[in-house]
This record gives structure tokens, C-alpha cells and sequence, in this order.
């Protein structure tokens, strides 16, 4: 009697590799442990702790979501996620149309990598890790057998067979683990591998035909960053290790389902209609977490997006005095996450009741079952440790949605958001192109001119002119809109030559379209009608209104968007170049004030006056060797001798200018004025017939 009751012994949680690395639960029989060889059972043959790296347990997912990186934030968030993000048009959940969703998106998210330029690495990699998972399979049902004779040997007292069972376990134990580890370092690596392809794939086309610009100007997918930087290795970590449970689970299913059929087939009955209930019962309890921690990564992300708005405006802030505000939407947004979060964990309580509950209750099952064919003496010691442990093989095998519901719904949220990423970035740079799988900046294609090319209705006609062209820029007939659902006309028909080395100033009040029609000549904005001709992107330098400093050194800022020259890019422009173009905008004594070319960027973004960033732009200008530059109020900052040296420079090198700007200044910088008057209305003049109205206007004189 006391042996029967040592079998229903305290169900005991742990990560077990042999079952696939799930939490399960099994019932050792203690009181024998303590009596006998404690230390070859408790650690379970084959068993590791699985979710280390490629799936962290759960309390390590949960503290995984506040590492989101920052995110452009819409100022939405919360459960569900908001409908202006494309998320919304996504389903979750479990019906079948989404289930069907989730399986195209993953699939959307696969087959690039085991059927494009990588498969031959993708597949070996497979390969590598599911024959490691069928190892630590097999692993374990080598163990199970062994205690079988190892139980079998105790309960006869049989000293010499047991004897010689030891050394064969002593060697089991010694190469599991092994196994085991190895198997685990190969799931990593291979979800590394698809993280990186999915990370280059993504960066490739974010940075490409705008597509960067496009996706934030239309607010279409909301905090880009973090699907790119976090949710790829989520999704990829959950996909690998989900992916190795299965394949491990069907063939551990198929190897204990014939143990035990074999040893208590009415037993393995009860275990099928058990699992069957309970993965129901689980899956509808699923679907909300999904949505919850789809949530939560959207909230931490928005969250994360206002500090770090708030770090790169501190000195504007500061002199607004704008603390309390910052301070409000601040808490706002991390009142969200918080609010969010209390639901996930509430929720992830309820789960927990019933996917903890479920993995208790059933364990008295074998028990009940198998002691009273014991106590008849139909069954011997050992095949009764041998049906616990197949017991809880296939228990464990049934019951994956249950166990994993945590890492499913992850997996199925980062699935969501990433479908949406790479739908837009199909849209607009071509993810799904196997043409364009290295980070190499494209190599900019000198188009012909197609005279017989039409544009798409409401959409601009670019043609790209030779550079040896003149005029060099040309509008015909063209009329801008403002892009949206709700286009606004900033210009009607404008058709103007801009002369190769001419100057032509683009004036008008603030608001009526001047900055527009800069970015529509750079290929920004396409709504409207009409043609632009130009010359190709890599001829024309465009100055934004606020100057760009970017992350690099200083050499790296002056060079921008070239790079310097080194070993592997020799090429580049020269330091001996950078400083001369530094001294010619009067910036010869950057260098040494910001500690030599290699300063880095982050700190010269809050050292460098806006007038100083200003004439660094034009230091890029010179360093470019444009012949063709268009300027945004690029020297709204600068005194009038600078201005002058700044267009001097222009000048010299007969560079030809678009320039935008309402400063009385620059009228004598230019040759011709194109007025925009509002409404669509534009006159052109010279620029010196313009200068004497300015005058004539604020001397009363008109
Ligand atoms: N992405 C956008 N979507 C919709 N409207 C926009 C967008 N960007 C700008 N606008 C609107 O287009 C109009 C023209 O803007 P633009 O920047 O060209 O003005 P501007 O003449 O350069 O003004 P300023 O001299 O003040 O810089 C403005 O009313 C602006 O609100």
C-alpha cells in the first residue's frame, strides 16, 4: 500500500527538452526518490531548460516588452490598436479567416528566406536543428526505457544487473546534455540567421524609393522601428522554437502514443478527449491575449516615442518652459501602457487558472488508472515508472496550444504587425524582391528622357534630363496638390526653364506652397499634373529647411550624403578636401573646437548654432560637386556677410540654384523671382525689378 500511494506524488513544473521544451507538469513518485538514486531521476533524462534564448520563459517574454525600441509614435494607443495603423484592418484571434490571415502572413515572411537568395543556408540550418530535435527524441525514449529496467532491476534486487544499468545511465546523462545544448544553440542560431535576413530585407526597402518618407508622411504603419528592430526577432524567436515543438512533438507524439497503447491503451483514450477539451478551452482564452499583447507592444512603443521626443527637443522645451505639459502626455501615454498591461496580466491570470489547472488535475488520471492493475499484479515496478513518463510525453505532445499559448500569442502578434510592415514596404520599396538582398546603396541609373511617357492621373510626370541639358530644370504646365485624402491646389500650371548656372528665387507668403514645390521637384511629392524635367537624384543636391546632422563624425557630417575617404572607399572624399570646404563656408575652426574630423555627430547636433549647421550644409553643397543644388531657406540663420559667402561660393562654381526664401537678402543673389500669390496664382519677374518693388513697398514709395 505505501508503494501505491508513493506514485501519486507532487506534480513537479519544469522546462523539459525531452517534451519539447514545454513546462510540464509530471508526478514523481518522491518517496522513492528520497530512497533510492535521487539524482539520475529528478533531473529528467533529456530534460534542459529549453526557453533560454530562442524562447525565453514567461516571465522572461514579459520583461521582453519594454525593450521595444523607440517608435514613431501616432499618438494612439491602447487595445485594440488604433484604426488609423493598418494593424486594424489585420484580424486576430482564432476563426478560421484568421487563422488563415496568420498562416498567409507567416508565410508572406518565410518563404523569402528558405526560397530566395538564402535557402541553401536556410535549409542546412533546418536540417541541422530538426535532426537535433529528433536526437533529443530519441534521447528520451532511450531514458524511458532504462528506467523501466532500472525500476524493474531495483524491485528484484537484482544488484549486477543494476550494476551495469547505472554505467549505461551515468553515459546517458553525460551525452543529454550535450544534445540537448547543442540543440538549443542550433534553434538560436538558425532564428538568428532568419532575423538578419528579415532585418536586411526590411532595411533594404525602407531605405529605398522613398519608402522611408512615404511610410511616415501617410502614417499608414505606425512605429516602424520597433516592428524592424524588435518584432522581426520576436517573430523569428517564436517561429523557430514553435516550428522545432512541433516537429519534436509529432514524432515524440507517435514514439509514447505506442508505449503506451501498448502498455494501457484505456488510458491513452482518457488522454486524447482531455487534451481535446482543454486545447479548445485554451484557444478561445487565446485570442484576446493575442490583441492584449499586440496592444501593449503598440502602447510601449508610443510610450517610448514621447521621451524620446521630448530628449531631442529638450532645449525647446526648456526655453518654453513646457515641463508640465511634456510631463502630461508623458503619463498619459505611460498610463496606457499601464492600463494595458494590468488587463494583459489579468488576462494571462485567467489563462493561467485554466492552462495551470489542467496540467494538475489530470495527473491523479494515471494513478487511478494503473494502481489497481498493479495491485492485481498485472503490471510490473517498472512499466508503471514507464507510463508516467510516456504518460506525460504525450500529455505534454496533446497539449502544445495550452502550454505555449503564451509564446503562440506573441508569435501570432508579432506575425500581425510585421504582415503590416512588409505590406507597405511592398507597396512602396519591394520587400518581397529577392533582387535586393544586400544592405550596398543602390547605384543611382541615368534615365533617358521618355517624351512619350504619360503620368498616372493626379500624379506628376518626372523625366530625368542629361546633365549637359539646358535649361536644366523645366516645369511644364504643372499644378500641385497637397498630398492626403483631402488634396488642397498650392499651384496651377506653372511651366518656367530654370537656365543651367542661372539663380531662381521661389518667394511667397508663409504656407502658400513654396517648400511644396521644392519637394515636388525633388520627386517628394507626385500629386498634382504636369512635367517636371530634371536631372537624375545623384545631380541635384537639395537642402532641407532645418539642416540634417547625422550620426556620424564630423568628417562623416561634412561628406554627407558622400561618404569619406578610407581604405575600403578610396574614393571618398578627403579630409584634405573636408577642411578646405570647411574654411571656404567659415568653419576653419570646426575642426579644433569640436576635437578633431572624427567628433561624433549625436554631440555636434547640440553644439553647433543653427547658422553654423547651416553653413556645414553648404560645406556639403561645395564637398558634392553638384552642379545642380535647391536650397530651403537654407540660410535663414545667417547673417548677411555669410549669406553673401555662402552664394559667393555657389557662384563661382557655377553651380545652378533654386532657392526659397522671403529674406530682402537674397534678392541680389538671384536672377529671377517666381511669386506664388496664393490660391494657385504666380507671377514670374527679375529679380531685380522684384528688389526694387520689395523696396519701393517698405519705403511707401509704390
Ligand atoms: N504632408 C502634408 N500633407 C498635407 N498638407 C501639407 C503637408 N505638408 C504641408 N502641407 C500643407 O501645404 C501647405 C504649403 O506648405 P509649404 O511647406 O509648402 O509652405 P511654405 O510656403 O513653404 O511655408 P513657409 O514659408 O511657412 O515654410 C501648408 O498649408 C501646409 O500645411
Amino acid at each position: 500500500m505505501g508503494r501505491a500511494l508513493a506514485f501519486v506524488g507532487a506534480p513537479v513544473t519544469a522546462a523539459d527538452p525531452a517534451l519539447g521544451g514545454r513546462r510540464a507538469t509530471r508526478v514523481v513518485p518522491h518517496t522513492q526518490l528520497r530512497r533510492v538514486l535521487p539524482a539520475c531521476l529528478r533531473p529528467r533524462p533529456g530534460v534542459a531548460q529549453r526557453p533560454t534564448t530562442a524562447a525565453p520563459s514567461r516571465t522572461c517574454r514579459r520583461s521582453s516588452v519594454p525593450r521595444a525600441s523607440v517608435a514613431a509614435g501616432n499618438g494612439t494607443v491602447g487595445v485594440p490598436p488604433p484604426p488609423t495603423d493598418g494593424d486594424a484592418a489585420a484580424p486576430a484571434g482564432t476563426s478560421p479567416v484568421r487563422l488563415l490571415a496568420l498562416v498567409r502572413q507567416v508565410w508572406r515572411l518565410a518563404r523569402p528566406f528558405w526560397g530566395g537568395s538564402e535557402r541553401r543556408v536556410a535549409w542546412v540550418w533546418s536540417a541541422i536543428t530538426v535532426f537535433l530535435a529528433f536526437a533529443t527524441t530519441a534521447y528520451a525514449v532511450l531514458l524511458s526505457f532504462t528506467q523501466r529496467m532500472f525500476w524493474n532491476a531495483l524491485s528484484s534486487r537484482d544488484a549486477v544487473k543494476f550494476a551495469k544499468l547505472l554505467k549505461f545511465y551515468a553515459a546517458a546523462v553525460i551525452i543529454g546534455p550535450i544534445v540537448i545544448v547543442t540543440y538549443e544553440w542550433a534553434k538560436a542560431r538558425m532564428a538568428l540567421l532568419w532575423r538578419r535576413f528579415l532585418t536586411e530585407r526590411a532595411l533594404n526597402a525602407y531605405t529605398r524609393s522613398l519608402a522611408y518618407y512615404n511610410l511616415e508622411r501617410e502614417g499608414v504603419v505606425t512605429n516602424v522601428d520597433q516592428r524592424i528592430a524588435e518584432d522581426v526577432r520576436t517573430f523569428t524567436d517564436r517561429a523557430v522554437n514553435l516550428l522545432c515543438i512541433v516537429v519534436v512533438s509529432a514524432l515524440d507524439l507517435v514514439t509514447f502514443s505506442v508505449i503506451l497503447c501498448r502498455i494501457y491503451p484505456p488510458l491513452y483514450a482518457a488522454l486524447l478527449a482531455y487534451a481535446a477539451i482543454g486545447t479548445s478551452v485554451t484557444l478561445i482564452l487565446g485570442s484576446r491575449l493575442v490583441r492584449l499583447r499586440e496592444g501593449q507592444l503598440t502602447a510601449e512603443a508610443d510610450a517610448r516615442f514621447s521621451l524620446l521626443r521630448l530628449k531631442d527637443n529638450v532645449e525647446s522645451v526648456a526655453f518654453y518652459g513646457g515641463e508640465a505639459t511634456e510631463r502630461q502626455e508623458l503619463m498619459r501615454r505611460f498610463s496606457s501602457v499601464f492600463a494595458n498591461a494590468a488587463r494583459l496580466v489579468s488576462w494571462e491570470r485567467n489563462v493561467a487558472y485554466v492552462t495551470r489547472g489542467y496540467k494538475y488535475v489530470v495527473q491523479i488520471l494515471p494513478s487511478m488508472v494503473v494502481a489497481p492493475v498493479f495491485f492485481k499484479g498485472n503490471m510490473e515496478m517498472g512499466a508503471i515508472s514507464q507510463t508516467y513518463f510516456a504518460f506525460n510525453h504525450v500529455l505534454a505532445d496533446l497539449s502544445i496550444v495550452v502550454s505555449e499559448l503564451s509564446s503562440l500569442a506573441e508569435f501570432a502578434a508579432g506575425a500581425r504587425r510585421l504582415g503590416v510592415l512588409t505590406d507597405a514596404l511592398d507597396r512602396e520599396g519591394h520587400f518581397s524582391e529577392d533582387a535586393v538582398p544586400s544592405l550596398a546603396p543602390a547605384a543611382t541609373k541615368q534615365e533617358p528622357i521618355d517624351v512619350d511617357a504619360t503620368a498616372a492621373p493626379g500624379v506628376i510626370e518626372q523625366r530625368v534630363l542629361n546633365t549637359t541639358a539646358d535649361p536644366v530644370i523645366r516645369l511644364s504646365n504643372v499644378s500641385i496638390t497637397t498630398p492626403g485624402a483631402r488634396p488642397r491646389p498650392l499651384v496651377r500650371s506653372v511651366s518656367l526653364p530654370v537656365r543651367a548656372g542661372s539663380r531662381l528665387l521661389i518667394m511667397g507668403d508663409s504656407g502658400v506652397g513654396k517648400s511644396s514645390l521644392l519637394r515636388t521637384i525633388a520627386g517628394l511629392w507626385t500629386a498634382g499634373s504636369g512635367t517636371i524635367e530634371r536631372p537624375a537624384g545623384s545631380e541635384v543636391l537639395f537642402l532641407p529647411q532645418r539642416p540634417y546632422m547625422t550620426l556620424g563624425s564630423l568628417r562623416e557630417n561634412a561628406a554627407y550624403p558622400a561618404t569619406p575617404a578610407s581604405e575600403a572607399n578610396p574614393g571618398g572624399v578627403t579630409d584634405e578636401a573636408i577642411l578646405a570646404a570647411l574654411s571656404a563656408v567659415n568653419l576653419g575652426s570646426l575642426t579644433e573646437r569640436a576635437g578633431g574630423l572624427g567628433a561624433r555627430g549625436e554631440r555636434l547636433a547640440g553644439v553647433l548654432s543653427l547658422g553654423e549647421q547651416q553653413r556645414l550644409a553648404f560645406a556639403r553643397v561645395v564637398l558634392s560637386g553638384r552642379r545642380v543644388v535647391c536650397l530651403d531657406e537654407s540660410t535663414s540663420a545667417l547673417d548677411v556677410e555669410n549669406e553673401t559667402r555662402m552664394y559667393e561660393l555657389l557662384v563661382a562654381a557655377g553651380v545652378t540654384v533654386v532657392s526659397v526664401g522671403n529674406r530682402p537678402t537674397l534678392f541680389r543673389h538671384h536672377d529671377t523671382v517666381l511669386r506664388l500669390e496664393g490660391g494657385g496664382g504666380w507671377s514670374v519677374e527679375e529679380a531685380s525689378v522684384a528688389a526694387r518693388r520689395a523696396l519701393a513697398n517698405l519705403t511707401g514709395d509704390a
